[in-house]
């Protein structure tokens, strides 16, 4: 994976010891699947959820971008992790809880790209510095873990954190990367998933992190350019003669422009 292919929008965790998961992910239309041994697995059932995880990549996923998360730096599951992911053909490796670039030293030899989880505090103080490593592909929100290390009341909500995610966009796109946003639990609340992904892209990230099959089409729509703005960005693009001008009551500027092809690109590549 190179960073001038587009960036997923729709990531789909999919706990490697769920066999019944690994198998209806393939029907799924997510854009990266995400295969977990981390927090989705019991500790009892490690070892299996890495077999399980081996078999499943290595007979494949057409058509979709592959990525297994691993236990953290420290973690005691994390050496046989690595072991297992060894060798394979993945588009990234998920590492939680990164705290500082030294937390991606165990997976550098991989050769993987990487995917570093912002979900302490401490991360947020040095997510520049992960996000400016030559290893890290992109920046990962885990919003569950920064809730609970903020010791935020059960239902705060996002406004709590709101600093915090934005130095996780702030820092992905200081080091050029991708960013992505957390995950939404209340999997029964389509509004209020809709929502929280719309707000997810119009706060700068790539595209968003997803716990269930009910919210990958919702999150490819979310992240996806709409109609309207196809036709305003086609518009702007034609009206456009190149420095400051007036556009509909506005100002645009050659950055309105770029962003418009930027845009209309990524429509025509889906
Ligand atoms: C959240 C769930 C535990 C809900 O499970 P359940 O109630 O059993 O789901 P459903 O019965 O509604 O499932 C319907 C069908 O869909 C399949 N399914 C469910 N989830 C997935 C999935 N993630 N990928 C693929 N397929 C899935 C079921 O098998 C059913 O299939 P069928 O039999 O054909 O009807 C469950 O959804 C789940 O486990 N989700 C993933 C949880 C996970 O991976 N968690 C870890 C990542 S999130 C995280 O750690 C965030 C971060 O680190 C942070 O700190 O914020
Ligand atoms: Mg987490």
């Amino acid at each position: 994976m190179t960073q001038a292919e587009f960036a997923p929008r729709s990531l789909l965790y999919v706990p490697a010891s769920n066999a019944r998961a690994l198998e209806k992910a393939h029907a799924l239309a997510a854009d990266m699947l995400i295969i977990d041994l981390e927090d989705a697995v019991p500790a009892d059932r490690k070892a299996e959820a890495r077999g399980a995880m081996r078999a499943a990549v290595t007979a494949g996923f057409s058509g979709k971008r592959i990525a297994v998360r691993i236990n953290g730096t420290g973690s005691p599951h994390q050496a046989a992790d690595l072991a297992a992911v060894s060798g394979l053909a993945l588009d990234g490796l998920v590492l939680p809880k990164v705290d500082a670039p030294t937390d991606l030293d165990p997976a550098r030899a991989l050769g993987v790209p990487l995917f570093a989880m912002i979900e302490t505090p401490a991360a947020i103080y040095a997510a520049r510095a992960i996000a400016a490593d030559p290893a890290t592909h992109g920046l990962i929100a885990g919003l569950n873990d920064l809730a609970h290390e903020l010791r935020l009341p059960d239902g705060a909500g996002r406004g709590a954190m709101s600093h915090a995610i934005q130095a996780i966009v702030l820092a992905a796109r200081a080091g050029g990367i991708w960013c992505f946003d957390g995950v939404y639990n209340a999997i029964d609340d389509a509004p209020g998933f809709v929502a929280e992904a719309r707000e997810g892209r119009a706060l700068g990230f790539d595209g968003k992190t997803l716990i269930h099959p009910s919210q990958v089409e919702a999150c490819n729509s979310a992240f996806a350019p709409s109609e309207r703005e196809i036709a305003a960005a086609e518009a702007l693009v034609a009206a456009a003669t190149g420095g400051a001008q007036r556009y509909e009551g506005r100002m645009i500027e050659d950055m309105h422009v770029a962003a418009a092809k930027a845009l209309l690109e990524r429509a025509d590549r889906g």
